[in-house]
């Protein structure tokens, strides 16, 4: 049954919720993971929608960028005092979700302190470090950031350019931006609310640089929250989404910190200047990497809100006709509208399933590390590279069809597409440039394949097994294995032809730099198939693993709209393996699934569980009584709070005066 069903509802929404076959609160169990954690959603959800101060004080769309920050610190600092009552404050999940539900995607004060500044105390701070700051952090008696990039320097790590130089006479490092592309760039929080921020700055002891390194560093003072002699510091403008957070930049002149306020549990500075290595040349980047591993499931999130709106949109917008001439068409038994959306809604569940499954090995990987264990983190890393870039992509492909797919009403803010859009593609830049981050995987893949023909297969983890087998030919009684035996031909062929076209360049002669540029498309080609393999054979284990029947055969249905969907957009690919005829099979394969998934279509979205409140949109109400809404909201824009405008009587008018002499 699907949950959300309530009288005064549209009529049209209701039929569809009447006609799904599954129960929409154990299917969002099965998305998030357990029933406890989606009846803690909807918990928070409800608790959330009884306390008044916590309301939008109107639309965000109606906000200038300053009321946007405004409200933004009013609902954070309320926030502070009601979540102990609202939340288990242990869970980063219950947490980052009260966020969303209260203050929405546009961004806050707090949205870094609790993903990128408190998890490199936790994780790369000694046990004293995390004593003296991760308390005060948690009780939010501080706020961070996390300042990596800089103005001239954001992909490329290693040309950093600000510098902590220690300071053996007075035991402290000294802090300095040497350029003006030196200058710190980017960092959320750090124009105007943080006072404390991680800074990564290259390491200089005696005079030698032993590269980016985590440092603990005051900004404002505590009491004034002015900024400390020797720190500039502001905010670098509107961006193209996101306008709740202040991004900042920030430049250090001869700014001294204590020796102690270098992360130092893997490397270290002793008193006399003796540098210590870390156990794995890249753990500094592990924030990164949590990051990464977190995007999988948020950007399937996003790619929910958006497909959340334009599903139940879709559902109550009639436009032309089919067979019946008497009344017009749910927009939504269009082919075309179910081929532009139920593929997505696919990928929104692949990508959720795939996250969870990240952050888990992202969590394992954290306890290996911290006893010493840091074989993981290559694997890793590939894999949280190319997981990000791909999801992004496609989230912000899928975004922006879902708004196509909503019409006119799309365009206008009051769907609220656009900012969803606006805030999830920031994701294919934050966290590694996409491109730079496939070719991080396809060093990987180039790797794995050296190792296949220096005759070690055998030494290949269970992700890149595959790239040793020699499929040439697929029985077309498909199931889900046979289609991932397929995209599995298209993964290998692919990074074999991207490997050699690299090694023929080199064995013309050319530099490895020169050899590996010229490949690169070819490179980031292989990643993408490697990764879309990836989500693909985690969305069949997942729907594998499914208890509940009836949930199980409505994801066996979605499942299918997405293999067949990923099969047919990488045709290409398989040429060489599928006949005409057995494309033609699949393709026909595909219109039969995204007509069996009509009928669930709008409780697939409603088990997102996304409240009214988090959605932010008069389009995708959950009510589904969009028009009137509409009105509504129209005649409560700021425009409308005068019939004439300045803009007519100083302008407009005295021009048609004048013109009619
Ligand atoms: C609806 C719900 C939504 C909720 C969500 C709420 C909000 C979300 C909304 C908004 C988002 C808000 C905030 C966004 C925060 C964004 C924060 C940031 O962006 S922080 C800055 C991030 N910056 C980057 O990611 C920089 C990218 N660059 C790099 O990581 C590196 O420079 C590099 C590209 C990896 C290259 O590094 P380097 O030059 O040092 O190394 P190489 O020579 O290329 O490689 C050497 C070797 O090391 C391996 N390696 C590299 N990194 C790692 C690693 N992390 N772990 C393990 N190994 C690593 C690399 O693979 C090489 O190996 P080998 O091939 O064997 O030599
Ligand atoms: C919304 C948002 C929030 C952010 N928050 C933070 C934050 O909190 N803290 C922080 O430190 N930073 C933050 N950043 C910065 C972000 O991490 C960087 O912008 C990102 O890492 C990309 O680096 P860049 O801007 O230097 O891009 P560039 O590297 O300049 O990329 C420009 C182009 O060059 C290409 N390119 C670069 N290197 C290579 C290569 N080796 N091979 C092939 N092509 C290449 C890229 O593919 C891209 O097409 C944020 C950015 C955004 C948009």
């Amino acid at each position: 049954m699907n949950q959300s069903i309530k009288p005064g509802d549209n009529p049209d929404l209701t039929e569809e919720r009447l006609s799904g076959t599954f129960d929409t609160n154990s299917m969002a169990a099965v998305i998030y993971g357990s029933d406890k954690l989606a009846q803690r959603r909807r918990e928070i959800s409800e608790a959330v929608s009884r306390i008044p101060e916590l309301q939008d004080s109107k639309p965000c769309p109606f906000m200038t960028r300053e009321e946007k920050i405004l409200e933004g610190s009013r609902k954070s600092a309320i926030l502070n005092r009601l979540l102990p009552g609202l939340i288990d404050l242990d869970s980063f999940e219950e947490t980052v979700f009260i966020h969303q539900e209260v203050i929405g995607i546009e961004g806050h004060p707090l949205a870094l302190h609790e993903s990128l500044f408190i998890p490199p105390i936790a994780t790369q701070g000694t046990d004293e470090q995390q004593k003296k700051w991760l308390g005060r952090a948690q009780r939010r008696e501080i706020i961070g950031c996390y300042a990596q990039t800089e103005l001239g320097h954001g992909s490329n790590l290693r040309a950093l350019e600000t510098t902590a130089t220690f300071d053996i006479s007075s035991q402290e490092f000294i802090l300095n931006s040497p350029t003006i592309t030196s200058l710190k760039w980017w960092p959320g929080a750090l124009g105007k609310s943080a006072n404390w921020s991680i800074v990564i700055a290259n390491l200089i002891v005696h005079d030698k640089n032993h590269g980016p390194h985590p440092f603990m560093v005051q900004l404002r003072d505590e009491k004034s929250h002015e900024p400390l002699p020797g720190i500039t510091v502001g905010d670098i403008g509107p961006k193209m989404a996101f306008n709740g957070a202040d991004n900042g930049f920030l430049g250090f002149e001869n700014y001294r910190i204590p020796r102690e306020n270098m992360l130092m549990r893997h490397s270290k500075v002793t008193p006399d200047g003796g540098y210590i290595r870390p156990p794995h040349a890249k753990i500094g980047y592990s924030g990164m990497v949590r990051v990464r591993s977190r995007m999988a499931a948020e950007q399937g999130l996003f790619l929910a809100h958006a497909l959340t709106i334009a599903v139940r949109y879709s559902a109550i917008r009639r436009q032309g006709y089919l067979e019946d001439r008497s009344r017009e068409v749910k927009v939504l038994d269009y082919q075309t509208q179910q081929h532009r959306l139920f593929p997505s809604i696919a990928r929104a569940y692949a990508f959720i399933f795939c996250g969870f499954e990240t952050i888990r090995l992202y969590d394992q990987l954290l306890i290996d590390v911290q006893n010493g264990n840091t074989s993981g983190m290559a694997d890793l890393h590939a894999l949280t590279s190319g997981l990000k870039s791909v999801v992004t992509h496609q989230t912000g492909e899928g975004i922006e069809q879902a708004r196509m797919a909503c019409g006119g009403h799309g365009y206008s803010m009051a769907s609220y597409i656009s900012e969803i859009y606006g805030v999830a593609i920031g994701g294919c830049t934050y966290e590694g440039e996409n491109m730079v981050m496939l070719l991080q995987l396809a060093r990987y893949l180039v790797k794995s394949i050296e190792m296949i023909q220096n005759g070690k297969s055998k030494n290949l983890g269970p992700m890149v097994a595959y790239l040793a087998a020699n499929e040439s030919e697929i029985d077309l009684n498909l199931g889900p294995n046979e289609y991932l035996k397929v995209f599995q031909y298209a993964a290998r062929s692919q990074a074999w032809r991207a490997t050699e076209k690299f090694q023929k360049l080199r064995n013309s002669g050319m530099s490895k730099e020169q050899a590996w540029n010229q490949a690169s498309v070819e490179l980031t080609r292989a990643s993408r198939l490697h990764t879309r393999l990836y989500i693909m054979s985690t969305f069949i284990n997942h729907v594998g693993s499914v208890v509940d029947q009836k949930i199980k055969k409505v994801l066996i249905d979605l499942l299918n709209v997405h293999i067949t969907y990923e099969v047919m957009d990488i045709g290409i690919y398989v040429q060489g393996l599928l006949s005409s005829d057995q494309m033609d099979l699949i393709r026909n394969q595909l219109y039969v699934s995204l007509e069996t998934i009509r009928p669930n279509a709008v409780s697939l979205v409603d088990s997102f569980q996304i409240s009214d409140m988090q959605l932010r949109s008069v389009l995708g109400r959950r009510d589904g009584n969009v028009y009137e809404n509409l009105f509504k909201w129209a005649k409560s824009c700021p425009l409308n709070d005068k019939d004439v405008l300045e803009s007519v009587t100083k302008y407009l008018k005295p021009m048609m005066d004048k013109s009619k002499l």
